[in-house]
């Protein structure tokens, strides 16, 4: 049964919750009639086939290019200048650092051994559901996602003569049972910062108490003490190297502008970290286990068959930073575009590989540098790294605030009156409220697994401020769909948008009429999304009044007057100042 409550509720709501229907429901036929846009979308994809003119790949490169691609830039990054002193055998456990360059773990699990394992423990939990409405924690998409950079990570190692080592369950039970075979030393990991994934940490720590080595020649023990294998987490998921702030973790500055002004008068970036061709030799092992399917994650399989289709892995990972910023030039105009809505490129679309850590952050930095030194310096190259700091400052965040990033009142512990309106959250979550910028930018994001940075702000603002719904509905639901979902950004943002995060500005009000005529002005996003809204005049999309399904709520400030199709006295109003300042620039 499904209990929802209409108004603010003290009772506890883990698990009352359950979605209506599952994530895989939520795919949208492919139209009948072949819009202009898709045209547009066929003729901008090289690679579309007569199947697949809805879809656009991202990267939009061949296997055979990104292969050649990512092993020029794997030769860029690699040096067998340092040498190794190690002794006997010490594993990296991969975990969101799904990549080979510029991978710290990696590099120290090699450098302090004669032989690595590299191991990745499919973990069940992430597979369960949402911690307070019970929604898939990991949506079809993102499972297809992750797996593609497992099978890519293996291919990657094998390259250098290692492999992985993939195995289903728990890492607490796996790992310290692995370092008890292999009477491996150390094991090597990503730091990371929330709740679940440090309980993780604690609880491998403490299963490797129990593991007894025979005491190692080269440290000799005291006749009844074993040698104890430890685990070195290491430091990764970030621009600015957490060891080189400025402040404390517990003093980071609140407010942006101050963390971002301070990080760059006072910190350099690290150089990205590199490593040897080969890493062998390979530890003996029997059964290397395979990259799962994703029915053997008891995921029911998602198709993308219109908008974006990411590739997952370092590989694709790489292509897409050498086409966003090489192959297109598209990086000296990132500033001018990054509002976009359509397309591959708007922006850079590098957050799912982020995510994973099939990219690194510092290799980023290190191509806008040299794209700087080759090409050209401006604001649109400076602006990449501005983004990025904004990644880096919610990561840290999240070690200051804990878990209240996901806590209703947030950071703040603001209190406020939330409704949980099941009708209403269902309207927003299918993209069915009435407001063609709102439905499609949520069928987007259910059709692809990524919405853009504008879009992600519109949504979130509609939710929370003009339905009153619980924030932590909406975060959880992009937790589900995202590809890039990473905890502190998601939440991050989220309690940002819903006020109750440290934004200087705390009514932060996405006005859709004015959003329309800013970032859609011709209608082109929502009728890409929204098929029916192509044969409209470009003037009537955003308010197609009777063509369209009828509005949920009415908008906070604003409310459309008129269903004539003529637009809303509101939306004239944000026109005529949208134009005055467009002639003001010029
Ligand atoms: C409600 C909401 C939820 C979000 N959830 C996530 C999430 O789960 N994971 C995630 O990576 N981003 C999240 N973002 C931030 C942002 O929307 C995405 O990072 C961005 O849209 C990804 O597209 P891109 O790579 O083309 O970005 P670009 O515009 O090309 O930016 C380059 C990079 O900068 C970083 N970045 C840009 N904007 C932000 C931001 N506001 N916060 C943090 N990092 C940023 C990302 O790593 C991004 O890849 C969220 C934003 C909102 C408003
Ligand atoms: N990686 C993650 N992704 C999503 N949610 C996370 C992640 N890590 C932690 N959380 C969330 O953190 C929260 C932990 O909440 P819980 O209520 O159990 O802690 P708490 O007892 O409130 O913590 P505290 O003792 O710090 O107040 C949950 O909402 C959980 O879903």
């Amino acid at each position: 049964m499904v209990i929802l409550h209409s108004a603010m509720s003290s009772l506890p709501l883990k698990k009352l919750i359950q979605p209506s229907k599952p994530i895989s429901a939520l795919t949208h036929p492919i139209p009948t009639t072949q819009a202009k846009l898709s045209i547009h979308f066929q003729i901008m994809n090289p690679n579309a086939s007569s199947s697949s003119i809805h879809t656009y790949q991202v990267p939009a490169l061949d296997s055979d290019q990104m292969c050649r691609i990512a092993d020029q830039t794997f030769d860029r990054y690699s040096s067998n200048a340092v040498k190794r002193k190690g002794k006997g055998t010490a594993i990296v456990w991969f975990r969101n650092d799904l990549r080979i360059l510029d991978n710290e773990a990696l590099f120290k699990a090699w450098a302090s051994s004669e032989a690595v394992l590299p191991v990745y423990c499919v973990d069940p939990r992430l597979f369960g559901s949402t911690y307070y409405f019970g929604f898939p924690k990991t949506g079809a998409l993102r499972a297809q996602f992750i797996i593609e950079c497992l099978a890519d990570l293996k291919k990657n190692l094998m390259k250098r003569g290692l492999n992985l080592l993939i195995r289903h369950g728990k890492p607490e039970e796996i790992i310290p049972s692995l370092v008890q075979g292999f009477a491996a030393h150390t094991v090597y990991a990503q730091k990371e910062t929330c709740s679940e994934e440090v309980d993780v940490e604690r609880l491998v720590k403490k299963a490797l108490l129990q593991v007894k080595l025979p005491p190692s020649p080269e440290k000799p023990t005291s006749h009844h003490s074993t040698n104890c294998p430890k685990l070195q987490l290491v430091w990764g998921s970030t621009m600015y190297h957490m060891d080189d702030l400025p402040f404390s973790t517990n003093s980071i500055p609140d407010v942006y502008t101050q963390f971002r002004k301070s990080i760059e008068a006072k910190c350099a970036i690290r150089r990205c970290v590199k490593i040897p061709t080969s890493l062998l030799p390979t530890p003996s092992v029997e059964d290397w286990g395979c990259v799962p399917s994703i029915d053997l994650l008891g995921i029911q399989s998602q198709k993308v068959n219109k908008g974006m289709k990411f590739l997952g892995g370092e590989t694709a990972a790489l292509s897409r930073v050498f086409e966003y910023f090489w192959k297109k030039d598209l990086l000296k105009t990132y500033k001018e575009t990054r509002n976009g809505m359509l397309g591959p490129d708007y922006s850079t679309k590098f957050s799912p590989w982020l995510a994973s850590g099939s990219l690194s952050p510092r290799f980023i930095y290190e191509e806008v540098i040299r794209y700087e030194k080759e090409r050209q310096a401006n604001d649109s190259t400076y602006w990449v790294l501005f983004e990025l700091i904004w990644r880096d400052y919610f990561r840290f965040l999240s070690i200051k605030y804990g878990n209240s990033i996901f806590h209703l009142g947030g950071p703040r512990k603001v209190e406020k009156r939330w409704s949980q309106e099941q009708r209403l959250f269902e309207s927003w979550r299918d993209g069915c409220t009435g407001y063609p910028l709102i439905d499609a930018n949520m069928k987007e994001v259910s059709t692809t697994g990524f919405m853009s940075n504008r879009g992600r702000q519109i949504v979130c603002s509609f939710l929370v401020r003009d339905m009153g719904i619980d924030w932590r509905m909406g975060a959880e639901w992009f937790e589900t769909c995202l590809l890039d979902y990473d905890p502190c950004s998601n939440y991050g943002n989220w309690t940002y948008g819903a006020g109750v995060g440290n934004d200087p500005r705390e009514d932060r009000y996405f006005s859709i009429p004015k959003q329309a005529q800013t970032y859609d002005p011709e209608g082109e996003y929502v009728a890409y999304w929204l098929p029916e809204l192509q044969k409209l005049q470009k003037d009537k999309r955003h308010f197609p009044g009777n063509s369209y399904i009828e509005q949920i709520v009415p908008l906070k400030f604003g409310t459309p007057k008129k269903h004539n199709g003529q637009g809303t006295a509101f939306a004239e109003k944000q026109t005529k100042g949208f134009k005055r300042l467009e002639r003001k620039k010029k």
